[in-house]
């Protein structure tokens, strides 16, 4: 047994003490021993990066200047993703800016208003808004104003006045007792069945005396909703009410 080790040692230690013997073994192009680092064990310098035989390494040799160096690199190493197969066939956006602009919608100029219809801006006097109307109304004038002639021929009706406490008037105004009612200093309009007197109203018309004196004499109750069906004519002229519209009455 011990003859026998003996006749395996000069090989065994040829191996051992002979390393070009034993590289003659491996195939050249794979070393056993792998040659990354340049440094020793003891270096404390860090270990070069990028890899000394690493793929950045080799196309960084290859570029042409040092300015070019970077891009060359960065280019082959990381080419640029396939283009994404959207459903989409036309960008929503024009430009990579264009998340900030507005919508298509909105870059369209409004289209003016034709002469008809654009709304003129009427100044109220002084004394004249809302709020003075508002409180002329609960200033306990008579904004009524009504005609005794008229009720006398109209058929009268008793109401309880919520502002007063007491009873008021309210006739049954046929429409050709309405139409005579047309003039500034005496007018009154239909609206909703109701006949106001819009007389004191006209000065604190937002829209204008004008406006509202097409209304004059007649049911108004079209235009109105046509012009501002979010006003609360009820509420507004409950002090100007003078009685209520009915059918002509057959002779
Ligand atoms: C007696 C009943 C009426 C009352 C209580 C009344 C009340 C009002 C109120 C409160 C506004 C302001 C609305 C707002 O700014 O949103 C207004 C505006 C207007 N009203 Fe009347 N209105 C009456 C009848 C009419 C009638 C019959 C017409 C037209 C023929 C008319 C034409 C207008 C116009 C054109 C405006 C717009 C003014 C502006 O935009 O500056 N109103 N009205």
């Amino acid at each position: 047994m011990a003859s026998y080790l003996r006749s395996w040692l000069p090989i065994l230690s040829v191996q051992q003490n002979d390393p070009e013997s034993a590289e003659e073994d491996e195939s050249p192009s794979t070393p056993t021993t792998p040659s990354l680092s340049v440094q020793g064990p003891d270096d404390d310098s860090p270990p070069a990066f990028p890899a000394v035989e690493s793929a950045q390494r080799l196309s960084s040799a290859a570029s042409p200047s040092p300015s070019q160096k970077s891009k060359t690199s960065s280019s082959a190493l990381m080419p640029p993703p396939p283009a994404p197969t959207s459903r989409l066939t036309r960008p929503l956006a024009p430009s990579s800016a264009s998340s900030l602009m507005p919508p298509p919608t909105t870059t369209k100029p409004p289209t003016p208003l034709s002469k008809s219809k654009k709304r003129e801006k009427v100044a109220l006097a002084p004394g004249h808004s809302p709020l003075d109307w508002a409180n002329l109304k609960g200033s306990g004038a008579d904004l009524r104003v009504c005609s005794s002639a008229s009720s006398r021929q109209s058929g009268v009706v008793d109401q309880v006045d919520p502002l007063q406490g007491g009873t008021t008037s309210l006739a049954r105004i046929p429409p050709s007792v309405l139409r005579t009612h047309h003039k500034r200093d005496d007018a009154w309009a239909a609206f909703n069945g109701k006949v106001y007197n819009i007389t004191p109203y006209l000065s604190f018309h937002p829209g204008g005396e004008k406006e509202l004196m097409r209304v004059a004499g007649r049911d108004g109750t079209k235009l109105f909703s046509l012009t501002h069906a979010w006003v609360n004519v009820d509420l507004m002229l409950d002090a100007c009410l003078v009685g209520f519209l009915v059918p002509e009455p057959s002779s």
